[in-house]
């Protein structure tokens, strides 16, 4: 058995002229929970879907718990994967749903594996609810649970908790925990910053290229960026007149003060202290956190890949 759940290197695909995903190598590893973030488009799901054996790259090599990654029967068999959509049928109970799945991949012993499945997720005792009287938090625990029915060694999670209020999102959140402590491991696509902090490991795609992987801690150390935090008022005038100046590559407002991010720390000061001298703002260094990072990250990536008027 090998020491990662994932191991691929140098994939890529195309869909007609397009390059969606550019020279991916990653590793997860078993018991990881990894998380996959990148804007809209960025290839994330393609990855994904590679990796599980279900689309051929057009090049690159790798293996998934073990298996080449063109021995897609096997991956499938030892992956779970939950898609973006919601696919199980609204007027039908929970238990009906699993039932209908574990028919369907013709599972021996289905009734032990629904009955296992609907108590490891905490969903016996609404086992007889219909589907679509749930609520999403209690979908996306439905969709989990139909993907575990195999007892897979390796989840794939394309934005499970999209739309799902904070607290379902964080319940989800201990559902998946548990299950990396039981030796499970997890790739997860997702959009918020809360979810990408409680990742074991994270890889930031942007544009179809992997632009930066690690700890969150490590993401952030390796942008070197510096951050100061501008409280006051009139932030948006501020943030135009910030756009462009020398040492500032990007301005976001976080609740009541402005983020200004940049490469240099010292001209960024420089230059903070020179466009905002004589006004009624206070200027603090922050930690320069993951969403600074993803952001500034974005914007670079969007500028190499400009066309050229
Ligand atoms: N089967 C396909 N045929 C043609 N183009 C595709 C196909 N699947 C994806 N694409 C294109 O590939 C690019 C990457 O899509 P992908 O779904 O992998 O991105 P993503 O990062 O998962 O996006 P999102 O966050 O919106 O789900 C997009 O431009 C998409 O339109």
């Amino acid at each position: 058995m090998t020491e990662y759940a994932i191991d691929v290197h140098g994939l890529n695909k195309h869909f007609g002229d397009k390059h969606v995903v550019k020279d991916l190598s990653l590793r997860v590893r078993r018991g990881e929970i990894f998380g996959f973030l990148g804007p809209n488009g960025s290839g994330k799901t393609t990855s994904i879907r590679m990796m599980c054996g279900l689309l051929t790259p057009d090049s690159g090599s790798g293996q998934c718990l073990g298996h080449d990654l063109s021995d897609s029967d096997a991956i499938k068999r030892k992956v779970g994967y939950m898609t973006q959509k919601f696919s199980y049928w609204d007027d039908l109970t929970i238990r009906e749903n699993l039932d209908f799945v574990a028919r369907m991949y013709q599972m021996p012993r289905r009734r032990e594996a629904v009955d296992r499945t609907l108590e490891g997720l905490g969903l016996t005792s609404r086992a007889k609810q219909l589907t679509g009287a749930l609520s999403g938090g209690w979908k996306q625990r439905l969709a989990l649970a139909a993907c575990m029915l195999h007892e897979p060694q390796l989840l794939l999670l394309d934005e499970p908790t999209a739309g799902v209020d904070p607290s379902a999102r964080r319940d989800f959140w201990e559902e998946l925990h548990r299950l990396a402590a039981q030796g499970i491991s997890v790739l997860v696509s997702t959009h918020y910053m809360d979810e990408a902090e409680r990742c074991h490991k994270l890889a930031y795609i942007a544009y179809g290229r992997l632009l930066a992987q690690g700890t969150a801690d490590e993401v952030i150390a390796s942008q070197s960026l510096a951050t100061w935090a501008v409280a006051g008022t009139r932030l948006a005038e501020l943030s135009q007149l910030l756009h462009g100046q020398p040492g500032v590559a990007q301005t976001v407002v976080f609740g009541g003060a402005l983020h200004v991010s940049g490469p240099d720390g010292a001209l960024l000061e420089a230059t903070l202290r020179r466009i905002t001298a004589g006004q009624p703002v206070t200027l603090t260094q922050v930690a320069t956190g993951l969403e600074d990072v993803f952001i500034y990250l974005m914007n670079q990536s969007a500028d190499n890949y400009a066309v050229p008027a």
